[in-house]
């Protein structure tokens, strides 16, 4: 029997009662952030479940963790909060539940419509690491950056591939995204060109919300590291591709990519996508010992990038993906990124790098969709190679179930020109 809540779910919703992800908001502009989880078309204020006292566990009845202006302290009680969070949750929006359902004044007060509020970003983010765990853009990038000779230098199958990102620029869907200006590579004699980025493009991402995190020095095993996330969301890196070709050889990249990035408000659980496993491709050579799991896993998670070209009604789909072609997984990404003893804390953001598929019509960025600005796309009349001032980007994801959607809602971001 599926579950059903007494909140009416549209089978098409992201939001079922099957999926409940976390996100902060505020009902209205003047109120403190809370954390809230989407069911159907509203959100469940959880300050006032909390309140009313109906996390009645014992994990969480003496809890102040859903009286915060984010998630952290949530994420950081771990699993088995989590998991009596759910069970506390479905349990109260059920069809056969009373406590919510026939009680007005507390469903008044806690079910706020969801076109209502504003979404905030869900946890205080002290770190943010991006990942580059996808064979087919990892291979695709080299092609285009350095030539069909030698695409994967030789450490990306020996190890998940890193930078430090920034955390001060990750922004919620809805934020415009400011051109940034920069230098790009010199022609011949000439000094570096300056002046707003003429390669902005998305990098279709998801990203893991770390949970509790560990203690420095002290590396987190591989079999365990799927108990340090709390959920992933959607996240698009937007890359400026000719400020970061100039600057980021030997180090990495930096302003190219730092300017902004976005992620989806919600957080889907690793207990809801839990119907969604799949296996993880066969990795060859075999990882290290510390990067052999017991189980690797994926997630079938489908993918799919839209553009509003400006001044246009109507958005075009330009790639379809899904998260189960990563070659590196979450959990792989995660135990390799403390295995020198380096700590994460709850809240913690580690995108997964750029999710292409192996088809023309499922790779993550423009870079690759237009080889570079070498080709162009064509979206219902509009022309691209890289993205334009006004030009609105729309990332969604969701898993199938049987009549029911464990999703991810939208993340979307606007090109604004750069400053004067
Ligand atoms: O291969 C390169 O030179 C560059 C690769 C990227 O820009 C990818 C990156 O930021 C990580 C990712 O999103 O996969
Ligand atoms: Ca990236
Ligand atoms: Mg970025």
């Amino acid at each position: 029997m599926v579950l059903k809540s007494f909140i009416e779910v549209h089978p098409d919703s992201h939001f079922s009662v099957q999926n409940l992800p976390y996100g902060v908001f505020k009902p209205h502009p003047s109120s403190a952030p809370r954390p809230g989880v989407a069911i159907g078309d509203y959100v469940l204020d959880l300050s006032e479940i909390a309140s009313a006292g109906l996390f009645d566990g014992p994990l969480l009845n003496n809890s102040d963790c859903f009286n915060q202006p984010n998630l952290n302290k949530f994420v950081s009680l771990g699993r088995p909060a989590w998991k009596e969070a759910r069970a506390t949750l479905q349990k109260l929006l059920s069809a056969t539940e009373p406590t919510l359902r026939d009680n007005a004044n507390l469903r008044q007060k806690s079910l706020v419509p969801l076109n209502s509020v504003e979404l905030l970003l869900p946890v205080a983010i002290g770190d943010y690491t991006d990942f580059f765990s996808s064979l087919h853009h990892t291979k695709n990038c080299g092609v285009i950056f350095r030539g069909p000779q030698n695409p994967v230098l030789q450490n990306w199958f020996h190890l998940p591939v890193a930078y430090h990102g920034r955390a001060s620029s990750v922004v919620i869907s809805g934020t415009d995204i400011v051109r940034p200006r920069g230098q790009a590579h010199p022609t011949g004699d000439s000094p570096p060109p300056f002046g707003p980025s003429l390669k902005l493009d998305f990098e279709l991402e998801m990203a893991t919300i770390v949970g509790p995190g560990n203690e420095l020095g002290k590396p987190v095993d591989i079999n365990s590291a799927a108990d340090h996330i709390f959920g992933i969301v959607l996240m698009n890196d937007w890359s400026a591709r000719d400020i970061q070709a100039w600057e980021y050889i030997p180090l990495g990249p930096f302003l190219g990519k730092n300017f902004g990035t976005t992620l989806s408000p919600w957080i889907v659980t690793l207990e809801a996508l839990e119907p969604f496993t799949c296996d993880a491709p066969k990795q060859d050579p075999p990882p290290l010992p510390y990067l052999t799991e017991k189980v690797s896993k994926n997630y079938d998670i489908s993918l799919e990038v839209r553009i509003k070209p400006a001044g246009h009604e109507d958005s075009c789909v330009v790639t379809r993906s899904n998260l189960k072609h990563l070659y590196w997984t979450l959990t792989q990404q995660l135990a390799h990124h403390t295995i020198n003893g380096c700590n994460l804390r709850p809240g913690d953001l580690l995108g997964t790098g750029t999710i292409s598929g192996p088809e023309p019509e499922s790779l993550g960025c423009l870079l690759e969709l237009t080889w570079n600005g070498q080709n162009s796309l064509s979206l219902n009349g509009a022309t691209r190679r890289f993205l334009e001032d006004g030009d609105e980007v729309t990332f969604t994801g969701y898993c199938e179930g049987n009549g029911y959607k464990v999703g991810f809602g939208t993340c979307t971001g606007k090109i604004v020109p750069s400053p004067p």
